[in-house]
């Protein structure tokens, strides 16, 4: 019934499963990677000989939009992307992003919650089970974006998902790794970041810029705080897929996906320890240590939340309460105007953060520690958490 024509061989793969934990699906566009070397002689890394069928319409529109809300740096405009497609039970298993691919570079998820884990020592406790230090969740509809430490010095994962999950890792290759016949995409060229507003008044702390860690954001550009809609109490189901985010023209139309991060009081004070990953007990934990958070530098934005945030994710993403922190959005499809102040809303806050984000690439600390740390936030701009990486 459509036109689609069929994936070339190797850009979609779909590896045999023979036990729970094993494999994915994947499917590659703007380049073929191979993890090890392949039968053919070809080594770890981009396949340089082999042309991959090209970035879909949709994924460009995604990438257009990453870069314009400066999500991703004009100067790592994704020209490659690879869907992972996870039934119950497959995983990811912990590793670092070639350096075919540079940095940052960003997933967006999708179908369902789950949680990625990071952490410098990784350990395989079963089949599609690991231990680490430090479990993100990754809300429908979130971008996570990986630069600095948390792309090359920790080691992330995706444990055995409770249920089907897609996830769309878009990256930019290194321009000396590409295809040989690699020819760059005229749409992706001369894509121009929108112009930030200026910065709403904040609480930033004083140690806010100085500390060295970074790595690791999520963010969910489809939500946006509505307090008449969240007082409605209305729940987004569990699922759904979060059209209006990334993905979206406009205002969404439809309630989004839950926010990762903290932002009542009550909240920040429980993800302010660490959080132990729901699975296996890890090992790392004693070692590991999460700083308090600053106070929020948005707190007009800070949504209420029915549910302690640590209650919430202390139960494994599949069970956990789906209309509980999540942020309704714009349903006035009407409103082009109402659509375009949101944006600049979100603009002002992703820009802020990137800024800061830009700040903060490098090993270092702020503290006595010398332990490298990741930072986790989210596009509400509730505090970063700084999590030690527990090596
Ligand atoms: O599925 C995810 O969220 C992670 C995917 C990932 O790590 C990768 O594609 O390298
Ligand atoms: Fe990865």
């Amino acid at each position: 019934t459509t036109n689609i024509p069929p994936l070339s061989d190797r850009t979609y793969t779909e590896p045999e499963k023979w036990m729970r934990g094993k494999g994915r699906v994947t499917i590659q566009f703007g380049c073929c990677y191979n993890y090890a070397t392949d039968r053919k002689g070809n080594p770890p890394g981009i396949i340089r000989t082999f042309v991959s069928d090209p970035i879909p319409e949709l994924f460009k529109v995604m990438i257009k939009r990453l870069v314009r809300w400066r999500i991703l740096p004009t100067d790592c405009v994704p020209d490659s992307c690879i869907v992972n497609m996870y039934d119950p039970g497959d995983c990811i298993p912990p590793h670092i992003d070639s350096h075919d691919f540079v940095r940052p570079f960003c997933t967006v998820s999708f179908l369902s919650e789950c949680d990625i884990l990071f952490g410098s020592s990784l350990k395989i406790a079963g089949p599609g089970e690991f231990t680490g230090s430090f479990a993100i969740p990754l809300p429908v509809g979130s971008v996570l974006v990986i630069n600095g430490n948390g792309a090359d010095v920790a080691k992330h994962c995706v444990p055995a998902v409770p249920s089907k999950r897609i996830s769309i890792t878009f990256r930019k290759m290194d321009p000396a790794k590409r295809p040989f016949s690699f020819k760059d995409d005229p749409e992706l060229l001369n894509i121009t970041p929108l112009e930030a507003p200026a910065a709403p008044e904040t609480s930033r702390s004083s140690d806010e810029g100085k500390g060295k860690q970074l790595g690791v954001q999520t963010r969910d550009p489809g939500s946006r705080s509505s307090r008449s809609r969240k007082s409605k109490g209305r729940t987004t189901p569990a699922g759904k897929v979060g059209w209006g985010g990334i993905l979206g023209d406009q205002p969404p139309q439809h309630p989004q996906s839950p926010i990762s991060s903290v932002s009542s009081d009550r909240e920040r004070d429980s993800i302010g320890r660490s959080r132990e990953p729901r699975y296996p007990p890890s090992s790392d934990r004693e070692r590991d240590s999460v700083e308090r958070p600053r106070e929020p530098r948005y707190p007009r934005d800070a949504p209420s939340h029915g549910e302690d945030l640590r209650d919430r994710l202390n139960r494994p993403p599949h069970e956990r309460t789906p209309g509980s922190g999540v942020f309704f959005v714009n349903n006035g499809a009407d409103s082009q105007a109402r659509g375009q102040r949101m944006e600049h809303r979100q603009l002002q806050m992703i820009n802020r953060t990137i800024n800061d984000d830009m700040d903060s690439l490098s090993v270092g600390s702020h503290e006595s520690s010398e332990q490298p740390r990741v930072s986790v936030r989210t596009i509400h701009n509730r505090p970063r958490t700084r999590i030690n990486l527990g090596w």
